[in-house]
């Protein structure tokens, strides 16, 4: 297990609100030894008593729940270093020592390129492993460049472009329920499933992370990489185990049998929109182009709906329809398998038999199953739910994360074949889009989303 681990993009939101609390999870859990060394790198000067107050400071407002002593531990254990992932002479400094390190770069995806050329002289110690956060690159062509960058440093073995949603226990669970059970796999098909719905709708509006998020949107920061990651959980064959490479190969057959998306299919099943200014519950919210950083002449979508189809015996038949959206009225976070209906109904009923969903709950975590059953009257019809609340997991999603990094197991990160092959389903999309072959349609925060369309 590698015991040193240096973050960059070490003041920025996805170190405060989860790298450091998946830290702390993990201390918490047995998983860190006092020999654990963290080295937290940033453009800012800090000193290093300055810093562990502020990493303090995340704890306590993000990772509550974690034991005092075990938060106290992480940032005892940290040291700031200023640094410019992008610098050799910096990136040199920090990694020097004994033994590898794993470098996570929790930066903005444009830096990538520049930080792993950095790389190349630095003299990174053997074993060493790099981490990406997502998206990995802006494009196809920006996610072969940085796989033939990183191929010149590392391994494919040692790099991990994370996908946290791949940690997710609920997302685990699709696997879990699918595969550990003899029910749902016989059904698990085009003939049976008409449509499989990946849903993560926001309640969340921008939190000021315009510097990532305005020129990214919603199509490259959540559908590209973590509905397109559940997507392939959903539909893959059974793999013969869940190591990385029976995993990745599954996985990446579902990515290349998605149907080619022609102008005409992005028009008809692709939509965008922005949120306007609204309320949602007590809070008002401004409209996104108003919103603090946010370049008003932008087209950046905070919604974004994609209906896919996939050319496989499997799936053919059956629709998928990937959406997420910001500052909505409703956190809906889910995946909703909807099953055709029944060939005959035997009665003389009252009351209609609602075709079954399953729907599995992402956050908060649930399995529910909409049945239809017998009412109070003879031959009346009625719905039936059956719910189950899963367990807590041991370890949030990046605490999970970090483990894995740090003892090299690469089976939930995304391999390099796998990154190219997302960009290229959504390629045809990008392309409209930015086009303007398809309208950015608006919808006041604290709504529904945008209106449905006529038809
Ligand atoms: N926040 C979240 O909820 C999640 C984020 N992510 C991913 O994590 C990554 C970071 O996102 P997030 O933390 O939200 O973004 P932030 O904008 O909050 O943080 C990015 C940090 O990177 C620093 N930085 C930028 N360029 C350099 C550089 N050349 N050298 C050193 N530091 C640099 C910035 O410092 P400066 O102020 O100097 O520019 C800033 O501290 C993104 O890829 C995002 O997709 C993934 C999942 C969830
Ligand atoms: O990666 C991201 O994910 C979050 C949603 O996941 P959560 O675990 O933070 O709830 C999303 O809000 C964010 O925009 C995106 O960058």
């Amino acid at each position: 297990m590698i015991e040193r681990l240096v973050v960059f993009g070490a003041t920025g939101d996805l170190n405060a609100r989860y790298l450091l609390p998946g830290l702390a999870a993990l201390r918490a859990a047995g998983h860190l030894g006092d020999g654990f060394r963290l080295v937290c790198a940033d453009r800012k000067d800090w000193d290093d008593e300055g810093f562990r107050g502020w990493v303090a400071e995340q704890l306590d407002r993000h990772a509550g729940s974690s034991p005092a002593d075990a938060r106290r531990w992480v940032a005892r254990a940290t040291r700031f270093q200023r640094a410019d992932a992008t610098d050799p002479t910096d990136l040199a400094s920090l990694i020097t020592g004994d033994g590898p390190v794993a470098l996570y770069f929790a930066l903005p995806p444009a830096v990538f390129p520049g930080a792993v050329t950095a790389l190349r002289g630095a003299g990174l110690p053997p074993g060493s492993r790099i981490v990406l956060e997502k998206p990995f690159g802006e494009n196809l062509a920006d996610a072969q460049e940085l796989n033939r960058l990183l191929s010149e440093v590392v391994p494919e073995q040692a790099v991990f472009r994370v996908d946290h949603f791949l940690a997710m226990t609920t997302v685990q669970n699709l696997l879990g329920s699918r595969l550990a059970n003899r029910v749902l796999e016989p059904l698990w098909n085009s003939a049976h499933i008409s449509e499989i719905e990946i849903v993560w709708d926001e309640s969340l509006a921008l939190e000021g992370r315009a510097g990532y998020y305005d020129g990214v949107g919603a199509l490259k920061d959540m559908v590209q990489n973590h509905l397109l990651q559940v997507l392939c959980l959903v539909a893959m064959e059974p793999p013969l185990s869940l190591g990385e490479r029976d995993l990745r190969d599954r996985k990446i057959d579902v990515l290349r049998s998605v149907r080619p998306l022609t102008d005409e299919d992005v028009l008809r099943r692709t939509r965008r929109a922005r949120y306007l200014a609204g309320r949602i519950g007590d809070r008002r919210v401004p409209a996104y182009v108003d919103e603090d950083g946010v370049d008003p002449r932008g087209r950046t979508e905070t919604f974004a709906e994609v209906e896919l189809q996939l050319d496989s015996w499997r799936w053919s038949g059956t629709t998928f329809r990937l959406r997420s959206g910001k500052a909505l009225k409703d956190d809906r976070k889910e995946v909703a398998v909807r099953f055709r209906p029944v060939p005959h109904l035997p009665f003389g009923h009252s009351g209609e038999a609602v075709p079954n969903v399953l729907r599995f709950g992402l956050d908060p975590e649930s399995v529910t199953l909409a049945l239809t059953g017998i009412g109070s009257g003879p031959q009346t019809l009625t719905p039936l739910t059956m719910t189950a609340q899963m367990e807590p997991a041991d370890l949030p999603a990046y605490g999970r994360l970090l483990l894995d990094v740090l003892r090299g197991d690469a089976a939930l990160s995304i391999r390099g074949d796998e990154a190219e092959e997302a960009w290229r389903v959504l390629t045809p999309v990008m392309s409209a889009w930015s086009n303007d072959l398809v309208p950015l349609e608006e919808y006041p925060a604290g709504s529904g989303g945008p209106a449905p369309r006529d038809g």
